[in-house]
């Protein structure tokens, strides 16, 4: 089935070149300019969108409004503070609503002085329009490119009927790809009446897919048994550094892991960005890492040195050090699983069966369990090590914070095991000799 490109709405066609200037104005006070450039793709697009030009009209009114899309931006304060209590997404839902606004006020300030642009859309009817943008266009590939280089947003009718699939339990049904100003959308099976048309959005962390389209997934994991999950890990609380903690296979656990003991024994997140732990301490660890493992995520950084060159790391020096170190992760992410709202187990399986009407609630939950998960993952792994080093464990009772001593995926205590095991034989292969 093809889609002529007439019906694709984005900059590449139909969509002049002033939205982009409007859009350049709400949002000048950015200072990222990589995501200020896809920002302002993304408004120039809602502001077409919300003009509601005769051509396209007939698409619009089969949109759903952003209300009936769950999304975070449309709860009250109280209802997000209630359904993700504890989660870091509370602080990034924030920060946009709070973005949206501002952006939405300099526009119409802009648009006040040159009326002769465009006419400002209300601000419920720009909200939808970019709604409609964060959770249904597709980055258009072609010449034209984003001020950053990036693909220019663009709405696809019909292919943004699709949903997402990712993980083992459901797979894509439909696959497309650009050809010369359209798209080509193909059924990759038969398609029974009324079943769901699948594609994948990506590899996305369900605190994007709450945010951008309103669901989550249970199972976010990929192939290699990492979760697209990100927990967003502030290791001193409002702190500058937040290291991105996801579950997986040891090449992408160890360097993260690495990264927050470090911050701790150094006593100076500053100095510990992930180049310096690259520069300062895993140079001699790279092989211990499979050879399929080396590219992904951060593993290169353990080649940064010479093989005969051994780089002193300071927890080689001192053990005690380390283990503080350790026991500080640990205090910390048992401090941030208190936060949550779901203290047991109990809890968490009647919060599920008695909201399971509830979509928000229920997509919050895999959220914020999802979230436990990681830090259980680690705050497991930072125990083990410090037993295996010779310390002996805080009695921190985080087995009634809400998580069994069991890491509930699957592969997930396998994977858990291996980074304690790849840890310990990179920063203590003495220690691993011995026992
Ligand atoms: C690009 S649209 C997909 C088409 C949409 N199902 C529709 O009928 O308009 C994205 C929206 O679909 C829904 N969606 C997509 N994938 C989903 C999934 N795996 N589970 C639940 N909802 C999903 C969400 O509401 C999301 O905002």
């Amino acid at each position: 089935m093809r889609l002529s490109k007439q019906v694709i709405i984005s900059r590449h066609y139909l969509i002049p070149n002033c939205f982009i200037e409007i859009a350049q104005q709400a949002s000048k006070e950015s200072t990222a300019s990589q995501q200020r450039a896809e920002h302002e793709e993304d408004i120039a697009l809602a502001l077409y969108l919300a003009n509601r030009e005769d051509a396209i009209k007939p698409y619009l009114d089969i949109l759903p409004s952003c209300m009936d899309q769950n999304l975070p931006v449309t709860w009250t304060p109280e209802e997000r503070a209630l359904r993700l209590r504890g989660s870091p997404v509370l602080k990034e839902i924030e920060i946009r609503v709070r973005k949206d606004f501002e952006d939405y006020n300099n526009i119409a300030d802009f648009l006040a002085c040159n009326q002769h642009l465009l006419k400002c859309p209300s601000k419920e009817v720009f909200s939808n329009a970019l709604a409609w943008v964060r959770s249904r266009a597709f980055g258009m590939d072609g010449e034209l490119r984003t001020d950053s280089g990036d693909a220019v947003p663009a709405m696809m009718p019909l292919l943004d009927l699709c949903n997402h699939a990712r993980g083992s339990t459901v797979s894509k049904n439909v696959s497309y790809s650009y050809e010369e100003g359209c798209v080509v959308v193909k059924a990759v099976r038969d398609i029974s009446p009324g079943e769901i048309l699948r594609i994948t959005y990506g590899a996305l962390p369900n605190s994007l897919l709450l945010m951008n389209y309103g669901f989550c997934l249970e199972e976010n994991y990929e192939p290699d048994g990492s979760s697209n999950d990100i927990l967003a890990f502030e290791p001193i609380a409002g702190g500058a550094l937040v290291i991105d903690l996801r579950t997986g296979p040891k090449s992408y656990t160890y360097s993260k892991l690495v990264q927050a003991v470090e911050c701790y024994i150094a006593g100076d997140e500053e100095d510990h960005s992930e180049n310096a732990i690259g520069e300062d301490s895993e140079s001699n660890s790279y092989h211990l890492l499979e050879d399929d493992e080396k590219d992904i995520d951060g593993a290169m950084l353990y080649s940064a040195c010479g093989d005969d060159e051994r780089c002193s790391s300071p927890c080689d020096n001192d053990l005690s050090l380390e283990c503080e170190a350790l026991k500080n992760l640990e205090t910390r992410l048992l401090s941030l699983l208190r936060n949550y709202k779901l203290e047991k187990v109990e809890r968490v399986t009647a919060f599920d069966s008695q909201l399971a009407e509830n979509t928000q609630n229920r997509f919050s939950s895999i959220l914020t369990r999802s979230e436990m998960r990681t830090i259980s993952f680690f705050l497991q792994a930072a125990r083990r090590i410090i037993s295996m080093l010779g310390f002996k464990a805080d009695d921190l009772h985080y087995n009634s914070y809400g998580l069994s001593s069991n890491l509930d995926c699957p592969n997930l205590n396998k994977q858990m095991e291996e980074l304690v095991d790849v840890y310990m034989r990179i920063r203590h292969p003495d220690i691993i000799l011995l026992r």
